[in-house]
């Protein structure tokens, strides 16, 4: 029963400002500096709400959610929702935040936001230059291969290509596939701004019928199987790091044979941050890359690093200034892939057998550990107030 976080967020907040019934008729006046707000100025705002063209993001969605409840039924004057009821618990927050704010006051600042909304919502002209236009959220996953090198982009810059459950599968089977065809060296890199915000945190809201229990056991193997892969590929593996880079895609780089970055690039992982703990072999490569202690500074405390830094810790193998960055890069890789494809697969497997078996130990152990995390009240409140807009990490 997983639901996309996207589509499961319009629900819940475009859901319950679309229905008819839950517009009951108000006083009719509310205020502006000057002038009152009426009852169809904001009968009128939540109709327009309905037609606004782009999804304004759930930031947005749960603000006119706490306005649209307190203009209607005053202060929040519900129980809490339980710990684990993630989304009415986030809902819950948002208009209890609204404190003893008045229901006309509340009106106002609705019928403002919404003013707001339709104004920045209108489709881009014709001039608009194609760069600033968002591409659509179609396929998150883009697998190409040319010129010997499959390149695995991940696509949801919307999102900061945050990966969704169904992009681990995808990435799994993009990467079983590029093991086996034609092309002598395999990319991972991103579209857009980012390189890769992690996991996707609304993953933590798909609830099956088995509940959080279940949803925990499935990611555990869902994680295994991930890195698995990773550390099973047989052909050179890049990352071409294209901007910042957050938790499990700054782990898993202990495993890639050569990282390139932008120099606009960040690596971190906020693993304590969210109630959780390292991942993707880390640690174990990152001690081991750059020293226990600095490793610690990255996986207990999150300390942000910047390319240049995590050049010279080794995480990565260089670092490119960003105007140049796509041209050199891939100028690069293009040399390489035409070098004897068997000798690159026979130099990987010797240089990574030894470490094998003990990978797959260690990501069986860290995907077990992280199984218990999920469960904790520390991870489920850090993921709960990411959700609530209260947290940016
Ligand atoms: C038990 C089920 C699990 C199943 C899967 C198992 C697989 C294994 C999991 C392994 C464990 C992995 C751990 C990690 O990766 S931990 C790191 C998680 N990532 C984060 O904590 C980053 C959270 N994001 C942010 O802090 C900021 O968004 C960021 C700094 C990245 C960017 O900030 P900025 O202000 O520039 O942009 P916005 O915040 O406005 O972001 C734009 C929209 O993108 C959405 N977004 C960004 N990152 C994520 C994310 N990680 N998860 C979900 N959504 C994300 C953000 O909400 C904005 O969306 P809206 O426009 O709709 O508001």
């Amino acid at each position: 029963m997983a639901v996309l976080a996207g589509r499961l967020a319009r629900r819940w907040c475009f859901g319950l400002l679309r229905s008819p019934t839950q517009v009951p008729a108000l006083g009719l006046h509310a205020g502006s500096p000057t002038m009152r707000t009426s009852q169809k100025d904001f009968n009128d705002a939540v109709s327009q709400v309905k037609l606004l063209k782009e999804d304004p993001g759930n930031e947005v969605k749960l603000k006119l959610y706490a306005l649209y409840k307190q203009a209607t039924e005053g202060p929040c004057n519900v129980p809490k929702p339980g710990m684990l009821d993630f989304i009415n618990k986030t809902k819950w927050d948002a208009w209890n935040a609204l404190g003893s704010l008045s229901k006309e006051a509340a009106r106002q600042k609705y019928v403002d936001l919404v003013s707001s909304l339709s104004t920045s919502s209108k489709s881009p002209s014709p001039e608009t230059p194609a760069a600033d236009r968002k591409p659509p959220e179609g396929n998150s996953l883009v697998v190409t291969s040319e010129d010997g090198i499959t390149t695995i982009r991940l696509n949801r810059p919307t999102k900061k290509n945050a990966l969704t459950t169904q992009m681990y599968h995808d990435i799994i089977a993009a990467l079983q596939a590029a093991s086996k065809d034609e092309s002598t060296i395999t990319v991972l890199t991103g579209s857009g701004d980012y390189y890769c915000s992690g996991n996707d945190l609304t993953n933590f809201t798909h609830l099956s019928a088995g509940g959080l229990e279940e949803m925990a056991r499935s990611g555990e193997v869902l994680l295994r199987d991930f890195v698995d892969c990773l550390i099973d590929f047989p052909k050179p593996l890049v990352a071409v790091v294209n901007g910042p880079a957050v938790g499990i895609s700054v782990t898993i780089l202990g495993l890639f044979d050569v990282v390139y970055a932008t120099d606009r690039a960040t690596f971190h992982t906020p693993f304590s941050h969210l109630g959780q703990s390292p991942e993707g072999c880390s640690s174990y490569t990152f001690p081991k890359i750059m020293g226990s202690s600095k490793a610690a500074e990255m996986l207990l405390f999150g300390k942000k690093l910047t390319a240049q830094e995590a050049c010279a810790r080794g995480l990565v193998t260089e670092v490119f200034p960003d105007g140049t960055f796509q041209k050199e890069v891939w100028a690069r890789l293009k040399a390489y892939s035409k070098l004897p494809p068997n000798a690159l697969r026979i130099s990987k497997q010797i240089i990574r057998k030894q470490e094998k078996e003990k990978l797959h130990a260690v990501n069986a152990e860290e995907s077990s550990v992280l199984r218990e995390r999920w469960l904790s009240d520390e991870c489920m409140n850090a993921i709960a107030s990411f959700l609530s807009r209260k947290a940016k990490l």
